[in-house]
């Protein structure tokens, strides 16, 4: 199975400093000291992730085994068949999870809504941290891949917890409205250009549409910095321009509070104010 390409600003950035590295290993006349500030930079932006991965709780073994799983299918058939772009980078992963379960818990969520599931390692994540009595909502376009996720809940106690919603998140967000369905904590990782849609399906839009967020309820918005493309792109791509654009837009809303925190590619917590 393939390692995962870097997709986040900083594994990024230790790829490139340690091909740099590599490329100046045999040439001339670069001073040791340059070497060593390279190497300290490289040693620095490199070794960040997996310290931070190590002093962080560990994953349950049913997630572990999930992203296994998703580690050895076969995302280059299976985007020919979906006809949408699935890779197994798109799993959130271990201190992602950690992050969303401790959410969870900080905010004591019962109800959770996400959008955008893959093979269901954050929707796990927090079916586990709900507990008993609490529930998820996940919501993916591709079959395939709902079934993929099902067919892993369906090994873990914390999966019975989980309803997945094939189809459009757009049109299940309606009909979760319509139902008068209420979230304390919902999850948005799905298609970048949807973003600003779901945001306004989650807050609601005025009286008439009082959105689906609970009182005090908390939105985390996921690759908010899109391998830093919004301020570092060479070559921009639709999803950067997307979310560059959605951070503007979260940054003039004054529907919310919200921070960008810098974790893997970025995740935005809001609240309403
Ligand atoms: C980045 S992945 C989600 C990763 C997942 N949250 C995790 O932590 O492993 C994005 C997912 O959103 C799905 N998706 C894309 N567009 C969608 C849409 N319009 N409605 C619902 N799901 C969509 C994709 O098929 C893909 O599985």
């Amino acid at each position: 199975m393939p390692d995962p390409r870097p997709v986040t600003p900083l594994g990024i950035a230790a790829d490139l400093l340690e091909q740099v590295e590599k490329r100046l290993a045999g040439v001339d006349g670069v001073g040791d000291d340059v070497r060593a500030d390279l190497a300290r930079a490289t040693s620095l932006v490199a070794g960040l992730d997996p310290y931070v991965a190590a002093v962080t709780s560990p994953a349950s073994p049913a997630l572990e085994a999930l992203e296994t799983r998703t580690r050895q299918a076969d995302w280059g058939t299976r985007t020919e068949q979906a006809g949408l772009v699935l890779e197994q980078e798109m799993l959130s992963g271990h201190v992602e999870g950690r992050f969303l379960a401790f959410l969870v818990h900080a905010t004591r969520a019962r109800r959770v809504l996400e959008v955008g599931m893959f093979t269901g390692y954050s929707a796990l994540t927090m079916a586990e941290a709900v507990g008993a009595g609490g529930s998820v909502v996940a919501c993916e376009l591709d079959p395939a891949t709902a079934a993929f996720a099902q067919d892993c809940f369906a090994s873990s106690e914390a999966g019975e917890r989980i309803t997945v919603e094939v189809g459009p998140a757009a049109d299940t967000l309606v009909r979760l409205a319509d139902d008068g369905a209420l979230f304390d904590l919902v999850f948005v990782d799905a298609d970048k250009p949807g973003y600003a849609g779901y945001l306004d399906a989650v807050l609601g839009t005025g009286p008439d549409d009082p959105g689906l967020l609970a009182d005090g309820g908390v939105v985390c918005v996921d690759n908010t910095l899109l391998q830093g493309e919004p301020w570092a792109a060479t070559a921009g791509s639709a999803n950067g321009r997307a979310v560059a654009a959605f951070n503007e837009r979260v940054a003039a809303d004054p529907r919310v509070e919200q921070v960008l925190v810098p974790l893997r590619d970025g995740v935005t917590l809001l609240r309403r104010v």
